[in-house]
């Protein structure tokens, strides 16, 4: 069996490497070169390489018709060792989990996700940004702004309060759960970029280990201590079905996801508190980097092109007028520009650049390959929609390439920031609603003048697009405040 699957490893091109290590002295590098090494190897081995770390091997997948063959499976859903880094926070969650576990939390968490529920969202988008724009109305007196920071702090309250119930205020708990999402995620990065982190004792025996210990004792400590008061106000469980069937009303009160897993779980859905614990540190961490990039990137490139900017104020003054009322569902669905811009963006900074899974049977590609059964996989998002032959001039912004007419015929898996499948993203819907309320409040009141251009931005590797020295955009107000 072991000869068959080298075999059939061999015949996949790739980097030959180095006898014993493959190209772990490659991967032993700064997380910008890590970066651009991984570039250059999708660019020099399209559709399909494979290269060893140590005695693993890794077959990364660049082409739309070979990732469709994973996706479309709900085989293949577990998933690769760099998510193990993970695991001492989320847990096995929806995320990180696999086979039935998986498939029982997606059952219980699909309702959450519906518009009905969605909606009541919307004015927790609308408080943040609110928030946002009176900290960026400081900014404006200074000559740029690194944009990555203060976005960071909008999320992750708005995440907070959705997922959880909780306002993140300035008192001491919400401060020291902010700062140990911070660190957290920093020795993660840490970790991600050394692979011998990943197994064995080796990294129980650093300081990174007990102080990640330290973490987790407050991050559990404060979700724990979220979920058994929420738990002691419950009243009465929610009837999903009918939230999230029919049309939308108003709810007599704010629900948070969180009561939305307190409510299965006394329903009898087999889902426990430390389940609970594990879902609502997920949402925490998928909810706040993603979005944080999403919004970022967007900025950036909004500034850089001044015509689609005007284009989407344009927009925004055709929907709110002079007014200065907050948006509605009704609202943020009719800003279809917007919408386009955001396509473009999350194709052109795809905020999760790569995916790893495991084949859990043989693989036969489209491109002629076959993937011996538990061999990990690398889908690179960031490359496939830097693909020529599927986006001409891919380096061009051009929010008209999801136009429907320019849509049309392109491969179904050419676009996937938010992966594809039954594993795909199940917060997107959420997402788009809470993006298009941020950005939309930042340019009813502000003009982005362009500090960095995209050719000036380092990227590094990690979990969450990310550049090595932030984003910096500088902020003008708007003349005609709009709001
Ligand atoms: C622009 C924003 C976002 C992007 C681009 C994005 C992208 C993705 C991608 C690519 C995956 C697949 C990950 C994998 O297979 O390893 C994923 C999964 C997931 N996302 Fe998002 N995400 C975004 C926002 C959110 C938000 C706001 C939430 C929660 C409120 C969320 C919750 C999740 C969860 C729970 C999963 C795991 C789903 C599963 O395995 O069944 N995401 N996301």
């Amino acid at each position: 069996k072991h000869l068959k699957t080298r075999a059939a490893l061999s015949q996949i091109p790739g980097p030959h490497g180095k006898f014993l290590i493959g190209i772990l002295l490659n991967i032993m590098d700064t997380p910008e070169n890590i970066w651009s090494y991984v570039r250059h190897l999708s660019g020099k081995y399209y559709p399909i390489y494979k290269y060893w770390i140590l005695h693993i091997p890794v077959v990364t997948l660049v082409c739309p018709d070979d990732i469709e063959i994973v996706f479309s499976s709900t085989k293949h859903s577990a998933k690769g060792d760099v998510y193990k880094v993970l695991l001492p926070w989320l847990g096995t969650g929806l995320l990180t989990s696999k086979g039935l576990k998986w498939q029982n939390r997606r059952k219980i968490l699909t309702p959450a996700f519906h518009f009905n529920i969605l909606q009541q969202f919307i004015g927790i988008f609308t408080e943040e940004s609110q928030l946002l724009v009176k900290q960026l109305q400081i900014e404006c007196e200074k000559p740029y702004t690194n944009i990555v920071p203060i976005i960071t702090q909008c999320t992750l309250r708005a995440i907070c309060e959705t997922a959880m119930g909780t306002k993140l205020e300035e008192d001491a708990k919400s401060q020291e759960y902010t700062n140990a999402i911070f660190r957290l995620g920093e020795i993660l990065f840490h970790r991600l970029t050394r692979i011998w982190y990943y197994y064995g004792a080796s990294f129980r025996l650093t300081s990174l280990y007990r102080e990640q210990n330290k973490l987790l004792k407050i991050l559990h400590g404060f979700s724990r201590s979220v979920i058994k008061n929420r738990k002691d106000n419950f009243k009465e469980p929610i009837d999903l079905v009918t939230l999230s069937s029919g049309t939308f009303s108003p709810l007599k009160r704010q629900l948070a996801m969180l009561d939305l897993l307190i409510s299965a779980k006394y329903s009898g859905e087999p889902i426990d508190d430390e389940g609970i614990r594990e879902e609502v540190d997920t949402f925490m961490f998928e909810g706040h980097d993603t979005t944080t990039a999403c919004i970022s990137f967007t900025l950036l490139l909004l500034a850089c092109h001044k015509d689609i900017q005007e284009k989407v104020v344009q927009e925004l003054q055709d929907v709110f007028g002079d007014s200065n009322r907050a948006p509605t569902f009704q609202d943020l669905q009719n800003l279809r520009y917007l919408e386009r811009v955001l396509k473009e963006s999350l194709r052109f900074y795809p905020s999760v650049p790569f995916l790893s899974r495991v084949s859990e049977e043989e693989i036969h590609t489209y491109t002629g390959y076959t993937i011996p059964s538990n061999t990990i996989m690398h889908i690179h998002i960031y490359d496939l929609h830097h693909n020529p032959q599927l986006y001409p001039e891919p380096e061009k912004f051009d929010p008209d390439r999801f136009l429907p007419e320019n849509s049309a015929g392109r491969h179904p898996f050419a676009y996937i920031p938010f992966s594809a499948g039954p594993r795909n993203c199940i917060g997107q819907k959420f997402a788009f609603l809470e993006i298009k309320t941020i950005v939309s409040y930042i340019l009813r009141n502000f003009v982005l003048e362009p500090v960095d251009q995209p050719s000036d931005i380092t990227m590094i590797t990690h979990f969450v697009l990310k550049t090595r020295n932030g984003i910096r955009v500088k902020f003008l107000k708007r003349q005609t405040r709009l709001i």
